[in-house]
C-alpha cells in the first residue's frame, strides 16, 4: 500500500515567519505541487483572510487531482469559511496537551472533547471529509488522544492525525506512540512533525514504519519556526531507506523545490538533503576519483532520480582525476604537463581560501596554455537607460569572433540589470540556445559603493555552467557573468 502525502506548503509552510503569498502565487504553487503527485493539498486556512479564501477558491476551481483541504479550528465559523471555499476536506485541529488545553483554550478536557465532536459532526453534516488532528499530541496523555480519536470516529471523522507541534518526538517514541494508537483507534492515522530538533524526517518515517498511513510535509521543509518535515526528504527516505512508495514523482522534486523557493523568496540552503545544490556536489579528490570509477561509492542515489544533478567542484581538496574529469566535461584538452601546472595553481588558490568557479578554471587554463583558448563572443558596447519615467532599456553590441560579425540588440526589462541581460540573450539567440536558469546577487560589504557578487547558472542542452563575477557596478558584474558563461558553453 502507498503512503499518502498531505502537502501543507500552502498552510503550515506559508506560516513561515515573514512569508505571505497572493492568491495567484498560491494557485501557481498548488498547480506545481499537484503535478508532483501529492494526494492532499492543505491549501490554507480559510478563516485567515479574504485573500486566503480567494486563493483556496481558485485552487478548488482548478480541479486538480489532489484532494483540497483547509485547516480549521474546532469552530463553526472556521468550518463555514472552509465550506464557502467548497474544499473537499478539513484538517480539523484540536489542542490536546494539558498545556494547550489549560493555558491556551482555558477549558477542561471534557469541554474540549465536546467541542471537537460537535465540530466533526457539523463538518460531516455539511459533506466534508474530516481529518481530526490532535495538536501538541506528543505532549498529550495517550488516553486523552485515544478518547479524542474514538469519539471523533463516532462523530464521523474519516481519519486522524498526531501532531508533533513543537518537535519533541524521537524516532523511538514515535514508533511506540503510533503503534499503540493504531492498535486502539480504528481510523487511518496521519503524522505531522516539526523540525525544532532537526528530527522531523526521522520521526515521520518512524511513525509511518509503525502504522501511520499519511505524512504531512512541506516543500523544502519550510514552516513555523524550524519548519516541518520536508517533502523531498520524507518521500525519498521512505522509498530508498524503508522501501515504502508514495505517489510522488521523485524526478520532479528539484524543480518544485526551486519553484517554491522562488515564489516564497526562501532560498534553499546549499546543504539541504536531496534538493540542495551541494546534495550531489563533490570536491574531495578521493571522493571524485571514487565517483568516476562508480558513482555509488559516494552517492546513495543517482541525482537524476530526484531531478538534481552532480556537481564536481574544484578547490583545495581536489585531485588530478577530478581536474581531468572537469576539463573533459568542458571539452578542454591539456597535456600531462599542463594538467600538473593547472593542478598546482588550483591548490595555491585553494590555500588562499578561494572557490574555483568554472571561469576561474578557464582563466587558469588560458594562462597555462598561453593563447590556446579565446573568447568566442566579446562585449564591445553596453548602454543601459533607467529612471522613474522610462521603462528600463538596454542595447548591446557583441563581437562574434567565430564568424567575425557583430550582434546588435536592444531589450526592455523590469530593471536595468534585467534589460541588459535580456539584450545579451537576444543578441546571442541566433548563435546558440542558451538559457539563464539562475541569477543571484549578494553584496560584499555595505554602502552604495560596495562590491556585488553576481552568480549565474546557464544551460545549453545538457551542459550547465556556473559563473561568479564581482564588480562595484551591478550591471557590469551581471553582464560579465553572463558573457563568461556563454563563452564557456560555446567552447
Ligand atoms: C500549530 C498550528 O500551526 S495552528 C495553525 C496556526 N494558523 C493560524 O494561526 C492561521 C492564521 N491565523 C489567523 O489568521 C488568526 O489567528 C485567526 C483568524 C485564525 C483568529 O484570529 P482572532 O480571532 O483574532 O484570534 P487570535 O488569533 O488572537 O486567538 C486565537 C483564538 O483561537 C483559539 N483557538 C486556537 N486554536 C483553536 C482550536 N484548534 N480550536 C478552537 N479554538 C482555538 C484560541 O484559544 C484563541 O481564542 P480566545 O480568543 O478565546 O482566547
Ligand atoms: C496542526 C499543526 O500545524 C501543528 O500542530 O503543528
Amino acid at each position: 500500500m502507498k503512503v499518502k502525502i498531505l502537502d501543507t506548503t500552502l498552510r503550515d509552510g506559508e506560516q513561515t515567519p515573514g512569508v505571505s503569498l497572493t492568491p495567484y502565487e498560491k494557485l501557481e504553487i498548488a498547480k506545481k505541487i499537484d503535478e508532483l503527485g501529492v494526494d492532499i493539498i492543505e491549501a490554507g486556512s480559510a478563516i485567515t483572510s479574504k485573500g486566503e479564501r480567494e486563493a483556496i477558491k481558485m485552487i478548488v476551481k482548478e480541479n486538480l487531482n489532489a484532494e483540497i483541504c483547509s485547516f480549521v479550528r474546532a469552530l463553526k465559523v472556521d468550518i463555514d469559511a472552509a465550506l464557502e471555499c467548497e474544499v473537499d476536506s478539513v484538517h480539523l485541529v484540536v489542542p490536546s496537551s494539558p498545556i494547550h488545553i489549560k493555558y491556551k483554550l482555558k477549558k477542561s478536557e471534557d469541554e474540549v472533547l465536546k467541542t471537537a465532536t460537535d465540530a466533526v459532526e457539523y463538518a460531516k453534516d455539511h459533506g466534508l471529509i474530516v481529518e481530526l488532528s490532535a495538536e501538541d499530541a506528543t505532549r498529550a496523555k495517550e488516553e486523552f488522544l485515544i478518547e479524542l480519536f474514538n469519539r471523533g470516529k463516532e462523530a464521523g471523522a474519516d481519519r486522524c492525525c498526531i501532531c508533533d507541534t513543537v518537535g519533541v518526538l524521537t524516532p523511538q517514541k514515535a514508533e511506540r506512540l503510533f503503534k499503540n494508537i493504531s492498535e486502539k483507534v480504528d481510523l487511518p492515522i496521519a503524522v505531522h512533525c516539526h523540525n525544532d530538533f532537526g528530527m522531523a524526517t526521522a520521526n515521520t518515517c518512524s511513525a509511518i514504519f509503525a502504522g501511520a498511513v499519511e505524512a504531512h510535509v512541506t516543500v523544502n521543509g519550510i514552516g513555523e519556526r524550524a519548519g516541518n518535515a520536508a517533502l523531498e526528504e520524507v518521500v525519498t527516505a521512505l522509498k530508498f531507506l524503508y522501501n515504502i512508495d508514495t505517489n510522488v514523482k521523485l524526478e520532479k522534486l528539484y524543480e518544485v523545490s526551486r519553484f517554491v523557493a522562488k515564489m516564497m523568496k526562501l532560498p534553499v540552503p546549499f546543504n539541504k538533503a536531496i534538493v540542495g545544490d551541494n546534495a550531489f556536489a563533490h570536491e574531495a579528490g578521493i571522493h571524485v576519483d571514487g565517483l568516476i570509477k562508480n558513482t555509488e561509492t559516494y552517492e546513495p542515489i543517482k541525482p537524476e532520480m530526484v531531478g538534481n544533478r552532480r556537481r564536481i567542484i574544484l578547490g583545495k581538496h581536489s585531485g588530478r582525476k577530478a581536474l581531468k574529469y572537469k576539463l573533459d566535461l568542458m571539452n578542454i584538452e591539456v597535456s600531462e604537463e599542463e594538467l600538473n601546472k593547472i593542478y598546482e595553481k588550483i591548490k595555491e588558490l585553494g590555500d588562499l581560501g578561494k572557490y574555483i568557479s568554472d571561469t576561474d578554471l578557464l582563466a587558469i587554463v588560458r594562462e597555462v596554455k598561453g593563447s590556446g583558448i579565446e573568447e568566442k563572443i566579446k562585449l564591445d558596447e553596453l548602454t543601459v537607460v533607467s529612471g522613474n519615467k522610462i521603462t528600463p532599456i538596454a542595447s548591446v553590441r557583441l563581437h562574434y569572433r567565430g564568424e567575425n560579425r557583430h550582434l546588435i540588440e536592444t531589450a526592455y526589462g523590469v530593471g536595468p540589470v534585467d534589460a541588459a541581460i535580456n539584450a545579451v540573450r537576444k543578441a546571442i539567440s541566433g548563435v546558440a540556445d542558451i538559457k539563464l536558469e539562475e541569477y543571484s546577487v549578494k553584496s560584499i560589504g555595505s554602502g552604495t559603493d560596495a562590491i556585488v557578487e553576481v552568480k549565474v547558472k546557464l544551460r545549453r542542452g545538457s551542459e550547465v555552467v556556473e559563473v561568479v563575477k564581482s564588480d562595484a557596478d551591478i550591471i557590469k558584474a551581471s553582464v560579465n557573468a553572463v558573457m563568461e558563461g556563454i563563452n564557456l558553453l560555446l567552447l
